[in-house]
């Protein structure tokens, strides 16, 4: 069964901001959805949320061939102008839920001419492997029931939705260079996307 628990908070001061950071985890103390916080619960408001999927070469090594880098950038700064704003990092979704290592492996892959879809499915793997159960949990122990996601991907809202949550869409795209475009492309003509290679614009 599914267990979502608060494992450690504290108080992060970034060059963005001031923030509180919550890391919930499973029983066994590994963690799973990292939330960055801005300001407190405010019950006349739906707190901006970014539920953003780890990726160590946009988030850490500003790789191009993706948009994760500035989506989380820009993510983080649009929370710190919020008086009530949440980061949802999700640590296991690395890949769209694949893992690091399968990824570059679909990279390899990509690198020889396949999509990113392809890519994943010739490795007999789901184009998608994500699931959002924890964080929709995590949300719930923060004190959410509505909200305003910053996303262009259908599937994160329905997941929402779904968990019980009230969502309004905020775009969250454009982020285009010459490395991501066909990535985006991709994304928005085979995975269902709203417009993030074009004028999705963020906030
Ligand atoms: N399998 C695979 N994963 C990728 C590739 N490029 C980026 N990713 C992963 O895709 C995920 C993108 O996550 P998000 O930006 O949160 O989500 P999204 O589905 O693009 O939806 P948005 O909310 O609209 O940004 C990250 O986990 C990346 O590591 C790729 O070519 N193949």
């Amino acid at each position: 069964m599914l267990t979502t628990t608060l494992l450690a908070s504290c108080e992060l001061p970034t060059s963005y901001g001031d923030f509180t950071l919550h890391v919930f985890g499973d029983d066994d103390g590994r963690e799973d959805v990292i939330a960055l916080v801005r300001g407190g619960p405010d019950a006349h408001q739906q707190p901006l949320v970014r539920m953003h999927s780890a990726c160590f070469t946009g988030d850490i090594l500003a790789s191009l061939r993706c948009d994760c880098g500035p989506q989380l950038d820009t993510a983080v700064r649009l929370l710190a102008k919020e008086q009530h704003g949440i980061l949802l990092y999700l640590t296991r979704h690395e890949g769209r839920g694949i893992g690091l290592v399968n990824k570059i492996k679909a990279y390899a892959l990509q690198e020889k001419g396949m999509d990113t879809v392809a890519a994943n499915v010739h490795l007999g793997l789901p184009a998608d492997a994500r699931d959002y159960r924890a964080a929709a949990e995590a949300l719930r122990q923060l004190g959410v029931s509505h909200l305003r996601l910053a996303t262009n991907n259908p599937a994160k809202i329905e997941a929402l939705v779904n968990a019980g949550l009230s969502v309004e869409r905020v775009p969250h795209g454009g982020f285009v260079s010459a490395h991501n475009s066909e990535y985006l492309r991709i994304k928005d003509v085979l995975m269902g996307h709203l417009d993030s290679a074009g004028g999705g614009r963020a906030g």
